[in-house]
């Protein structure tokens, strides 16, 4: 990556040698010392720290929410609140780049590298942001691609199992994910996952539902939405969401907190301004109300099982698929989660890259063996237009693991595919046929 550097001598700088050239200086990072090997003495070389100090990023206060799921919709919280209080924020993570509220870049990666991370940071400060929330992937810090940064807040929303492709192990990826807080940074972990993390107790707050914690919900209900009372200290406040889910409790709960420990503003102050926050696209987002149908992203077995619990008093309908080239340990254990909740099961293609899709629905259908009312469909669009077309009164149709992604990968090609577009496309097709 190559960006605009106004340094003596110098105009721009790249994070990799080999786009190295005269008037361009090099940021040595972690990710490319194996590559800094033959660097002749006339390449002018800045650090993380350095180019922090040069771009007065300094005084940025930098939040990292790191979690297997809730890192989106966690950071998107915390934003929201923020600016809805009156400071001016950036958001990095899945979803793109944003300062308050304006889209300054397009979807990415969760975390990019530091240069990424730096230069949009810098954009930001001169947007005027003085919070930047960021999401913090298992890659990024197995990586390193957070170096040199100052985090105001580490956040932790959960650590159950994903990209095990990539770590091998669950230890191994709850080693990964413990880095991030094995050092004195003020942290706000979830009281009832933290069985999942190691992490050093310095400047630790806790937030929870069943467990005492610093941050605790006293009483809650996820009738209609989601309301509960917090406390913190001697404070106590009510805060309601049109959110659903008890895991959409613990964002709320962690963005409340993560708030509260940045501005130390009035709980009653934070949890008034809760209700304007609308969710994040393509998680739990209602396509139609009638029939009743909702796209979220879950695509992981706990992600499906926390979704899926939050709605089982109703007739479900799931359909769903698993991305290709990602962990396949998952596979099976999300059929089993769909066999548990779901009355009607579509088992189609999620994003099957380099992977053959037919294979990767028969490892999901090792989960779902001797469940009746499940139909294996490859072609995704069909899959869905199967489960509309075949959607009784008051059943609700989820389709899950895609949520606002607006392309489907299929062997290296990027075909544009919105799930929620296609419900939309479908409806008004049987509209018109009705
Ligand atoms: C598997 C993986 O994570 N790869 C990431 C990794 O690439 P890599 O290890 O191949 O990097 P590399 O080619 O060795 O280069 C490392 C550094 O050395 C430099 N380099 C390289 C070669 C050279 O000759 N000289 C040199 O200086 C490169 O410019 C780079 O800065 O480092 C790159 C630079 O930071 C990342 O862009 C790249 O992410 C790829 C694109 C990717 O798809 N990663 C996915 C798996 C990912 O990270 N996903 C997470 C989580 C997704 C989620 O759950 O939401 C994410 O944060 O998005
Ligand atoms: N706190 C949570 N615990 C468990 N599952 C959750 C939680 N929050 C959201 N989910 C589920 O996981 C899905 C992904 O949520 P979100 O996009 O916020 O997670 P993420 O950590 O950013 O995911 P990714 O690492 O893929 O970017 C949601 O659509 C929902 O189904
Ligand atoms: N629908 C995507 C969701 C995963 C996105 C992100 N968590 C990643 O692993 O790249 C897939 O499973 O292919
Ligand atoms: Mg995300």
């Amino acid at each position: 990556m190559i960006v605009p550097i106004e340094e003596e001598g110098f105009g721009e700088i790249t994070d990799n040698t080999r786009e190295l050239k005269e008037g361009r200086a090099l940021l040595a990072t972690a990710q490319n010392a194996p590559y800094r090997g033959e660097l002749t003495a006339e390449i002018k070389t800045l650090t993380p720290e350095e180019l922090i100090d040069r771009w007065g990023l300094k005084d940025m206060k930098v939040i990292g929410v790191t979690g297997t799921n809730g890192k989106t919709t966690t950071t998107a919280l915390i934003y929201s609140l923020l600016i809805d209080l009156g400071y001016s924020a950036a958001l990095q993570g899945t979803r793109g780049l944003f300062v308050d509220d304006r889209p300054i870049e397009e979807k990415h990666m969760t975390t990019p590298s530091i240069l990424e991370t730096l230069w949009n940071m810098k954009r930001a400060k001169e947007a005027g942001a003085e919070y930047f929330v960021m999401e913090v992937s298992s890659h990024a810090i197995d990586q390193d691609r957070i170096e040199g940064l100052d985090f105001a807040l580490k956040v932790h929303t959960n650590v159950t199992r994903d990209h095990l492709d990539y770590h091998g192990t669950l230890e191994e990826y709850r080693r990964v994910k413990s880095l991030f807080f094995s050092d004195d940074s003020l942290k706000l972990l979830n009281k009832d996952e933290i069985k999942s993390i190691t992490f050093n107790p310095k400047n630790a707050y806790t937030y929870g539902v069943e467990e005492p914690a610093t941050f605790k919900v006293l009483a809650y209900s996820l009738q209609n939405g989601i309301s509960a009372v917090v406390q913190f200290r001697q404070e106590q406040e009510a805060f309601f969401s049109n959110m659903m889910g008890l895991f959409n409790l613990y964002n709320l709960l962690a963005a409340i907190a993560s708030v509260k420990l940045l501005t130390d503003r009035p709980l009653a102050e934070i949890c008034d301004v809760v209700e304007n926050f609308g969710g994040v696209s393509g998680r739990m987002e209602v396509v139609s109300a009638k029939p009743t149908i909702i796209v979220d992203f879950a695509h992981t077995d706990d992600g499906m099982y926390r979704v899926l619990d939050s709605l089982k008093d109703k007739d479900l309908v799931v359909v769903f698929g698993a991305g290709g080239d990602r962990d396949r340990g998952k596979r099976p254990r999300m059929g089993a989660v769909a066999g548990r909740f779901a009355k009607k099961i579509y088992v189609t293609s999620d994003n099957p890259r380099s992977e053959d899709p037919e294979a990767i629905i028969a490892e999901i259908l090792q989960g779902l063996k001797g469940k009746e009312g499940v139909r294996a469909i490859v072609d995704r669009r069909e899959a869905i237009e199967r489960a509309i077309d075949e959607l009784q009164e008051d059943e609700i149709l989820l389709i899950l693991g895609k949520g606002d992604e607006s392309t489907q990968e299929i062997a290296g090609v990027k075909h544009p595919f919105d799930d929620r577009e296609v419900v939309r496309q479908i409806l008004e097709k049987q509209g018109t046929q009705r």
